[in-house]
């Protein structure tokens, strides 16, 4: 009779026990977890699976007795021995080129993934500085190009542009009763690689793993999802895992969507949807058709934008300037993509906050065809608020379509901001013309990813721009040795700052939608994190090591804006007036205004 009770099972429990989030955060743990399952079942489900660390006792109630070899391994020492092997896999690989080691080190992860989540979860937490470049950028790049040729199980979801009418049932085949946190793409615009179609999941697996390492997401209740709506990059079209066919266009492409979102909202109304990777002809238009309908937001535009800002103020804290003088700061962005009209569209938000008018800063926007003025034709609506009236331009002897050379050169800008995927852009000479900035102290971001497409390395960044230089870069770089003992610092300008403390709050708060409001918030928290010691060092951002805790302040101020708002409807037991009170007694306790408010 007990065997057919459906006990709680001990090896969820202390499964989830592990996944409960920093200390000062709230818990997203859900009751009792029941496991159905038995025997081999238990063994081949990576959410279950210990290996050959169930007890004997285990071993009897699940089944599993005779089905593993007889010694019980315990948990610290099966860690122990996946370090070893991944250590001995740096040593036996030490010579070889960074891709073979990188997909070494990836597949090994990959492994432990696909048997064992609990194990793998506990490595990446504890080791996260050292396998965020494995499960994340760069090396997540090369596994989405290679996808097909990696695939051994799948993960996550795929729907096609083939399960047109389907996807309202496809969405009950997804075994989790629950799911938090959806990560989508369509795979038309991965990192800088461009079209990757169907092997773009790859992204929205790595963004996940940040979910459950950052934020404290329980991995059972993340969704990857792949919308394979076809794929215009020839290669592929030969041979993938995707659809052989052109990518679908206009309505019949947003009525696709559309579906999906309608499935995922009438199974999980409370989930919340990350876009990612969007084209740019899709990414804005998607924003803006679901962000006040569904919990949704675009990482690339919305995440990218707060992080790329917090950047932006620690540059101006970092000159000794008050936070007010941003207003005043020339500011030039290459790139009018998705992430670098995003990172536009909220410094000036930022700007007519401080100034509390209309901002005209001197923000300059360079895209493929140079410099972007009000004389471009067709110039993208998304991008024209931002484009230079001529007469601006021309007093600074600079015209519609200058070069980036050129802008340099005549602007002499505090920030030079790369968001345009073209790796090496900000050459020899460039760089050189930043010495020439207005600033003692300029800096310059080399977000587009992966390594190979950064518009510049930290060491040609410190060597042609000079060593005060502030840096940052959206792939990891090593710090940069500048002799004397004077060590170059290279942030690492990317949106996984953000986006997991975006979703936790946003979960947290139970909010209809991710308000503008919200992210702000979040974005003013992690501009405000830094101490000015580290500022003054050029340190903008947190260590890696420091991502959960900066997750739980993200997701705590992203919690409160949105209580504030009025669109918090709370979660489980917490209802929105309990999360009222609570967010109350926290704002009373932090007389600190606004960080922006000034
Ligand atoms: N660090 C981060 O957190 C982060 C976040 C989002 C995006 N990114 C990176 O930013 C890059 C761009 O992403 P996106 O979504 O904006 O792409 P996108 O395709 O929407 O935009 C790319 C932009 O770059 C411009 N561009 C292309 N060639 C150029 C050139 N030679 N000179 C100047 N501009 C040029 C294009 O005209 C376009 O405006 C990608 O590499 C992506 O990985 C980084
Ligand atoms: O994925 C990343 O590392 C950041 C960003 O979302 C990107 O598209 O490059
Ligand atoms: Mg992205």
């Amino acid at each position: 009779m007990w065997r057919k009770t459906v006990a709680r099972s001990a090896v969820m429990a202390g499964k989830l026990r592990r996944f409960s989030i920093c200390a000062s955060s709230p818990s997203l743990i859900p009751g009792p977890c029941i496991v159905h399952k038995r025997g081999a079942d238990i063994l081949h489900d990576p959410w279950f699976n210990k290996d050959t660390g169930f007890p004997l006792t285990e071993r009897d109630r699940l089944g599993l007795r005779g089905l593993l070899p007889p010694r019980v391994i315990s948990f610290e020492q099966q860690y122990d021995r996946f370090m070893e092997s991944y250590r001995s896999l740096e040593k036996n690989t030490a010579g070889q080129s960074d891709g073979v080691v990188s997909l070494a080190k990836w597949r090994i992860l990959n492994r432990l993934h696909d048997r064992n989540e609990t194990l793998y979860y506990r490595v990446l937490i504890d080791n996260i500085k050292d396998f965020a470049p494995i499960i994340y950028t760069p090396t997540v790049g090369l596994v989405c190009q290679n996808y097909s040729g990696l695939f051994r199980r799948p993960r996550g979801m795929y729907f096609s542009a083939k399960d047109k009418g389907e996807m309202m049932s496809m969405i009950y085949n997804w075994p989790a009763p629950e799911v938090d946190m959806v990560v989508l793409t369509d795979g038309s615009r991965i990192l800088g690689l461009g079209d990757l179609g169907v092997q773009g999941i790859g992204i929205p697996i790595g963004k996940l793993d940040m979910y459950v390492a950052a934020a404290g997401i329980n991995p059972q209740r993340v969704l990857p999802i792949m919308l394979d709506v076809g794929t215009n990059n020839e290669k592929l079209l030969e041979d993938h895992l995707g659809l052989r066919e052109r990518r679908l266009e206009g309505e019949e492409y947003i009525s696709v969507v559309d579906e999906l979102m309608e499935a995922l909202h009438a199974r999980w109304p409370k989930a919340i949807v990350q876009f990612e990777d969007f084209q740019f002809k899709w990414a804005f238009e998607t924003l803006q058709r679901y962000r006040t309908k569904y919990c949704m937001f675009n990482d690339d535009i919305q995440g990218t934008a707060g992080v790329a800002l917090a950047g932006l103020l620690g540059t101006v804290r970092a000159q000794g300037l008050p936070l007010s003088d941003f207003v005043n700061q020339k500011i030039v962005v290459v790139g009018a993509g998705s992430a670098g009209l995003g990172v536009l569209n909220m410094a000036f938000q930022a700007v007519s906050r401080m100034t509390g008018k209309t901002a005209n800063p001197q923000f300059f926007l360079i895209d493929k065809d140079g410099l972007i003025t009000k004389e471009r034709n067709g110039v993208d609506p998304s991008a024209a608020p931002f484009a230079k009236a001529i007469g601006e331009v021309q007093s600074l002897g600079l015209r519609e379509g200058s070069d980036l050379l050129e802008v340099v050169r005549k602007v002499k800008p505090l920030v030079l901001l790369g968001l345009s995927g073209v790796g090496g852009i900000f050459n020899e000479q460039v760089l050189k013309a930043m010495r020439d900035s207005d600033s003692p102290k300029p800096a310059i971001f080399a977000m587009s990813n992966p390594t190979t497409n950064a518009e510049c390395t930290a060491a040609d960044a410190f060597k042609h721009a000079g060593e005060k230089i502030v840096f940052g870069s959206g792939s990891p770089f090593q710090h940069v040795d500048l002799g004397n003992g004077k060590v170059g610092h290279v942030n690492q300008a990317n949106n996984m700052y953000l986006f997991p403390g975006i979703g936790l709050g946003g979960l947290l708060s139970g909010a209809r939608i991710i308000s503008d409001g919200m992210l702000q918030a979040a974005a003013e928290c992690l501009a405000s994190y830094m101490t000015e010691a580290d500022i003054q060092k050029g340190i903008l951002y947190p260590s890696l090591d420091s991502i959960r805790h900066i997750t739980a302040e993200v997701g705590a101020a992203v919690l409160r804006a949105a209580v504030a708002e009025d669109l918090a409807e709370g979660r489980g037991e917490v209802g929105p007036k309990e999360l009222g009170h609570m967010s109350k007694v926290r704002s009373n306790l932090e007389s600190k205004a606004h960080f922006l408010s000034l």
